[in-house]
């Protein structure tokens, strides 16, 4: 049964071993409660026997039963402390290991994972779910099992005292579980219902937080207000089902359970006119019915959120079911050069978004990726770095295939520079120490000053200390970027892959980071995008891309001359570069 445990709820050795103590501690509990039922049974028949006058009846001391009661509580407060602090602290541990554990897990998985899942729903993984996890370890789960092994144990001793009176005791209790284990589908049906509404409203909630700025600038507050309002009632809603389905079968089976205490009384007092038992048996038969069926009460509530536990342990199942990244922790090459190929993949398996791609990057060369939007120069970036893994072809990086590289250790030979910056609300120090975590301050401030940074953290309020804010709110979008080149410098690893670095900053912003990342790029393999053609003029090899393909390959002026899709993105982009607003551009509606 314990092994079972440990595998359906995915525990640790360690989780495993403290969820056995809180077990067995809870059976002790459990059975502890039962020692006032002997020491009442005692104190009652001795009673009778006194009072009838019975030959065995000896008037017992009041003392003796006290001192016998406060041994009693002295036991029963021992095992329910061994399994409080047991179940409790081992509970917390394991939370804590899951929640690593789990985010280790994702932080190995492409990027392919991410795409499919909603970021709030794995919020909600790590932090809602392991906090159920934590409920029902340290309140649940043992008080289930623990109430249904003393049963067991009690249950069989009641057997071998009067089977006919331990049928009237325990007769109830496989129906009430019944009841609820019957209902098990419909309640898991119901519980999925809400757990999946739950978690469309938290996305919703985190959606218009996130786009405030578009919602405000486009008048949206009120039909988001109203969506917001729409999944609040609905999660409400399945809440409502659920929980009302789940208390009123509850209520159902532990009313039930009680009628156990009349069969016992009926059954108990015919085999007393009967002669069948005696008095000392029928009231020991009627206290263990006062007392056992709060433990079977309680397990059937525990039940319930056993079942609804199910639901949270299959989505942490399916995170850990996704295969992760794995491969070889050594990188052994002589040099960086990175040769695509063949390479074909597609993010839903289906429509390949690259297709057959071959070409070389060379170390201590530029090589810039240009084509039309969607054309696929991104994924290319992405594949280089092993985000995702392709379905046919190879990435090589210095003749090395990368699939067979362990993709977090291939992520130390690259820096990667995005157009969205991502950055951390920390200050700018260790913003831009995330390049190398190793790095002291003064080679911080070296990368920073390379980067062009020195002059826009100059007017900062606590210069390299000053925290950024989210994502660097405080930070204008070429400042940002040029961050992230700080980072890049300090990182100094032999691939550098920039993507659109440049696209949506004005001239000035340009140049310093045009400046920065020339700093960057000696003797590296650099795999450049860029919209703005005039800004990879001067790169030793062009690729260009069409509809995932490779068409052209050559320097600027090759592809010039080839008067190819080079040549007609460049015309229109140089035409575009001298448009200018007209009145007759403008568009009536
Ligand atoms: N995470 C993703 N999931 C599904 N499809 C994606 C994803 N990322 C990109 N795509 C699709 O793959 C195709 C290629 O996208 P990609 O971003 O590589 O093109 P791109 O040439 O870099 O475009 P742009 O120049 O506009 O950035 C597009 O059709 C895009 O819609």
């Amino acid at each position: 049964m314990f092994n079972g445990l440990k595998n359906k709820y995915d525990l640790s050795d360690d989780g495993y071993k403290s969820l056995k103590k809180g077990i067995m501690f809870s059976v002790f509990t459990n059975l502890s409660m039962m020692l006032p039922v002997g020491i009442g049974t005692l104190v009652l028949g001795n009673m009778l026997e006194v009072i009838f006058g019975k030959k065995n009846g000896i008037a017992i001391s009041p003392l003796y039963y006290t001192i016998i009661g406060v041994i009693i509580l002295v036991i029963m407060f021992v095992f329910s402390y061994y399994q409080y602090t047991i179940t409790y602290i081992g509970t917390y541990e394991e939370s804590s290991k899951r929640r690593i554990d789990i985010s280790e897990h994702m932080r190995k998985l492409p990027l392919s994972f991410f795409g499919k899942r909603d970021l709030s729903d794995l919020t909600n993984t790590i932090m809602g779910d392991c906090a159920s996890f934590e409920h029902a370890f340290s309140h649940t789960i043992p008080q289930f099992y623990g109430a249904i092994l003393s049963t067991a144990i009690i249950m069989a001793v009641m057997f071998i005292k009067n089977w006919k009176m331990a049928i009237a005791l325990f007769w109830v209790t496989p129906c009430a579980f019944l009841i609820i284990w019957l209902s098990r589908k419909i309640q898991k049906k119901l519980g999925t219902q809400y757990v999946n509404k739950r978690l469309l409203l938290s996305d919703t909630i985190q959606e218009s937080l996130e786009l405030m700025q578009e919602i405000k600038a486009y008048n949206q507050q009120t039909s988001y207000g109203k969506l917001i309002d729409t999944r609040l009632d609905e999660s409400e809603k399945y809440q409502k089902k659920s929980e009302l389905l789940s208390a009123s079968l509850l209520t159902t089976a532990q009313m039930f359970l009680r009628l156990g205490f009349a069969s016992v009384i009926v059954v108990g007092n015919s085999m007393v006119f009967n002669s069948e038992i005696d008095l000392f048996t029928y009231i020991l038969y009627l206290l263990a019915a006062s007392m056992i069926y709060d433990p079977l009460s309680i397990a059937m509530g525990n039940l319930s959120e056993l079942l609804s536990m199910d639901i949270l342990i299959d989505r942490l199942k399916k995170i850990y079911k996704v295969p992760i990244l794995n491969g070889s922790k050594e990188l052994k090459v002589d040099n960086f050069d990175i040769k695509f190929e063949q390479l074909t993949f597609s993010y839903d398996k289906e429509k390949p978004v690259v297709k057959n791609l071959s070409f070389t990057a060379k170390q201590g060369q530029k090589t810039a990726l240009v084509g039309a939007s969607g054309s696929g120069k991104s994924t290319v970036l992405k594949l280089a770095a092993r985000f995702y893994d392709m379905e046919k072809g190879r990435i090589l990086v210095g003749g090395k295939d990368i699939s067979t590289i362990d993709a977090q250790h291939l992520l130390k030979y690259y820096s990667v520079v995005f157009q969205d910056v991502m950055l951390f609300d920390n200050t700018i120090m260790e913003n831009i120490r995330i390049g190398r975590k190793d790095a002291s301050d003064q080679e911080v401030i070296k990368a920073a000053k390379l980067a062009n940074c020195q002059s826009f953290i100059d007017r900062l309020p606590e210069g390299y200390n000053t925290k950024i804010g989210e994502n660097g709110g405080l930070l204008s979008g070429g400042e940002k970027q040029r961050l992230s080149i700080a980072r890049a410098i300090l990182k100094d690893a032999p691939i550098i892959l920039l993507d659109e670095v440049t696209a949506s900053l004005d001239v000035e912003n340009e140049t310093l980071i045009q400046e920065a990342i020339s700093r960057v790029v000696k003797n590296k393999t650099v795999l450049i995008i860029a919209h703005r053609l005039r800004t990879i003029e001067s790169c030793d090899k062009i690729v260009v891309m069409d509809k995932g393909k490779v068409v052209e390959e050559g320097d600027h002026e090759q592809l010039m001359d080839n008067k190819g899709i080079y040549y007609k993105l460049s015309t229109l982009q140089n035409q575009s570069e001298s448009w200018n607003i007209k009145q007759e551009n403008s568009i009536s509606y």
